[in-house]
């Protein structure tokens, strides 16, 4: 198991009258992770807590293992962090903004160019770099964003909503560079969004939160595939049917109940249980009307863990 990105043990953050983070214990572990919520669910403090910028009133918070607290130095070494909000000097350019943050957190000069050179390539921007950043639109503006975040080697970037505002081009272009942080050059991921269909294109993880607490953390990709829940509609003898296939399916550790909305349902769909149920089927003389899976969509847990439809 990696050291994980980032640990929270019973955080609470409070901004007045407003509790943004309340006791929010949670382990991000996977390659990238994104993190989903509505306004002010408290995805930009969570990310702003990662780095030490504020302060959590009570609880800890460890990223890559380090208490951000005490090893405020270590962590900003190893994170790149890109904000939400344009941060920018408008009169400077993307060579210089990069270069000058990446001297800022230690590099000498000579590797300072040169990774400025690398991170500015990797997010499309080597013919541009040069033009003052006022110039730029908002998808290039994005990307200087995230090359400064990127610019000094970090081993996890976070990334606060990297396509707000993007038109469909710029968001595709924001997209594919993200995914390829973690899949292709290793660097783990912590990206905050709105939108699931964002962190299901570029993530591994997703993390729901809502009113400062987790709501749900849930793999992108089912590990169940297409060997999850399933129930069963049949015509016939159920009982019977039921009766038969109950031996296979405990030799298989798979439960059998009546089900809620099919006859019977299945915990798991495992190839030698399946080819059971047709056996038995045919021999029974049963018929199948229909198969369906019963695992819960990513999108309804997210849906319901969100609170969309007012619970
Ligand atoms: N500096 C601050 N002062 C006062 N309240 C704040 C401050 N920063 C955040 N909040 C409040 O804390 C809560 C969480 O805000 P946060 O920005 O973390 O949410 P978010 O999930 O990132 O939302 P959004 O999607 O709108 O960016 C909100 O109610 C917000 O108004």
């Amino acid at each position: 198991m990696p050291t994980p990105a980032l640990q929270c043990q019973a955080v609470r953050l409070r901004f007045g009258e407003v509790l943004a983070l309340d006791d929010l214990t949670l382990d991000v572990t996977a390659p990238a992770t994104g993190l989903l919520g509505a306004n002010g669910a408290g995805k930009s403090t969570l990310l702003r807590s990662a780095l030490g910028l504020i302060r959590p009133d009570a609880g800890s918070v460890r990223v890559l293992g380090h208490d951000v607290t005490a090893e405020r130095s270590e962590v900003r070494r190893r994170v790149g962090f890109m904000p939400e909000h344009p941060c920018l000097p408008v009169d400077m350019s993307a060579q210089d903004v990069c270069v000058h943050l990446a001297r800022l957190r230690g590099l000498g000069r000579r590797d300072a160019v040169r990774r400025t050179s690398e991170v500015l390539f990797a997010v499309g921007l080597e013919e541009e770099r040069r033009r003052p950043l006022g110039t730029y639109s908002l998808g290039m503006q994005q990307r200087t964003k995230l090359a400064q975040a990127l610019v000094h080697g970090p081993e996890l970037v976070l990334l606060d909503e990297p396509t707000s505002g993007l038109d469909p081009a710029g968001r595709e272009e924001m997209l594919a560079i993200v995914r390829r942080l973690s899949r292709d050059l290793g660097i783990r991921v912590v990206a905050s969004s709105h939108v699931l269909d964002d962190i299901e294109r570029t993530c591994d993880e997703v993390v729901v939160l809502r009113a400062g607490r987790l709501a749900a953390q849930r793999p992108v990709r089912s590990e169940q595939g297409a060997a999850g829940p399933v129930e069963i509609s049949v015509t016939g003898d159920v009982a019977g049917f039921a009766a038969a296939l109950h031996p296979v399916a405990e030799a298989h550790g798979v439960r059998l109940a009546p089900g809620p909305t099919g006859d019977l349902a299945l915990s798991a769909s495992p190839d030698a249980v399946l080819d059971a149920v047709r056996d038995l089927a045919v021999a029974r003389g049963v018929g199948i009307t229909r198969i369906r899976s019963a695992a819960r969509g990513l999108e309804d847990v997210v849906v319901d863990a969100m609170g969309v439809h007012g619970g």
